[in-house]
């Protein structure tokens, strides 16, 4: 688990490289808001238990990018799985991705309010009313136990509610959205979980770089977006990440004095001690504290360039965290 992560956080080096190449990449959200043919997971229910892992962000976090790449370690969509999928939902659209015997379904799915009753209601995606974590719950917990379940699907261009699709029991089941720590009994369900903390500054400048040239929206109405959500995101999104086995923090760079663009980032990643399967990476000596920074002259970019930073930590009050920093030039 250690090595994708560190692949899907881009960690340690050439984050500004692999931000290069990921925005020649569609995104797979939007991808998906296009797609008309569900995907269902074809897996058979197998004698070995479902693992299941939440990745938990605020919207335009980046999720879906993660568990892109997080996937792609985990191998391309099969013929079987293709040709199961057009056997079990033809047409229609759908959140889900099956990919190397692994399912992500995506928590928005779970929505009870769709985009009409949310104003009408007067709340956000993000407000816990707008959302059905028992029918979520059992749905993880049925998964979990091998048994299939009927879906129910958000439609993002339309914002309503289509019919259900059925996804079966997969190896590794993804839940990614806004809520997957939310409910303590989801959480007892999580073999393991991540947390995308993206500072407000690179979400701004993500949200941007994504609404305005993939959406067509304007600064302004991203603006608006991301304020009229702000309080439901620090009640009911943010404190998730106390609870996540892992949380990447993206800041903006500490190297470039006022580098407002978000193209230089600093990435800091937090990993909890003694979770069952989970190894804390680290930086040349497991237990040391650790802070590298180049020596000028050998540098071909402007100084510092590149700064790490391993060792242990405290995080929400706890001593059993370590913490990777990483900035580039
Ligand atoms: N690791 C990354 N490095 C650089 N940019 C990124 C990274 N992850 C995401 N982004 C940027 O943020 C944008 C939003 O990411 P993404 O669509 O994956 O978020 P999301 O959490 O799935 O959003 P939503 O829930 O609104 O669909 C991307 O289009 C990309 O521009
Ligand atoms: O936060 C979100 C996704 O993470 C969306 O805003 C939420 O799912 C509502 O969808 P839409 O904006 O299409 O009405």
């Amino acid at each position: 688990m250690s090595v994708s992560l560190l692949h899907a956080a881009g960690f340690p080096t050439c984050f500004k490289q692999q931000q290069q190449q990921l925005m020649l990449c569609v995104s797979w959200r939007s991808m998906r808001r296009r797609r008309l043919r569900p995907s269902v997971s074809c897996c058979a229910a197998s004698e070995e238990r479902t693992v299941v892992v939440g990745l938990a962000a605020d919207s335009g976090c980046g999720k879906s990018t993660f568990m892109r790449r997080l996937t792609s370690v985990l191998g391309g969509v099969t013929e079987e799985e293709e040709e199961e999928c057009d056997r079990a939902a033809p047409g229609g659209y759908s959140n889900t991705l099956v990919v190397g015997g692994a399912t992500v379904i995506c928590l928005d799915d779970y929505h009870s309010l769709d985009r009409a009753g949310r104003k009408e209601k007067g709340v956000t995606a993000l407000h816990p009313a707008a959302n059905d974590f028992d029918l979520m719950y059992e749905q993880v917990k049925a998964l979990k136990s091998g048994a299939a379940v009927e879906k129910p699907v958000y439609n993002h261009v339309t914002g309503s509610l289509d019919p259900p699709e059925l996804i079966r029991p997969p190896k590794i089941l993804f839940i990614e959205g806004l809520h997957p720590l939310f409910d303590p009994r989801i959480r007892s369900l999580l073999d393991f979980s991540i947390y995308l903390d993206i500072s407000n500054e690179v979400k701004f400048a993500w949200k941007i770089q994504r609404d305005m040239a993939e959406r067509g929206e304007s600064l302004e109405s991203i603006q608006a977006s991301i304020q009229a959500r702000k309080s439901d995101f620090d009640a009911y999104i943010d404190p998730q990440k106390q609870y996540a086995d892992v949380i990447m923090e993206v800041l903006p760079t500490q190297l470039i004095p006022d580098e407002k663009e978000g193209k230089v980032l600093r990435v800091r990643l937090v990993m909890k001690e003694g979770v069952k399967h989970f190894n804390p990476v680290y930086l040349f000596d497991e237990g040391s504290t650790i802070s590298w920074t180049p020596c000028g002259g050998k540098l071909s970019c402007s100084y510092p360039g590149i700064k790490f930073f391993y060792g242990p930590n405290t995080y929400f009050s706890s001593e059993c965290w370590r913490w990777m920093d990483s900035s580039t030039d």
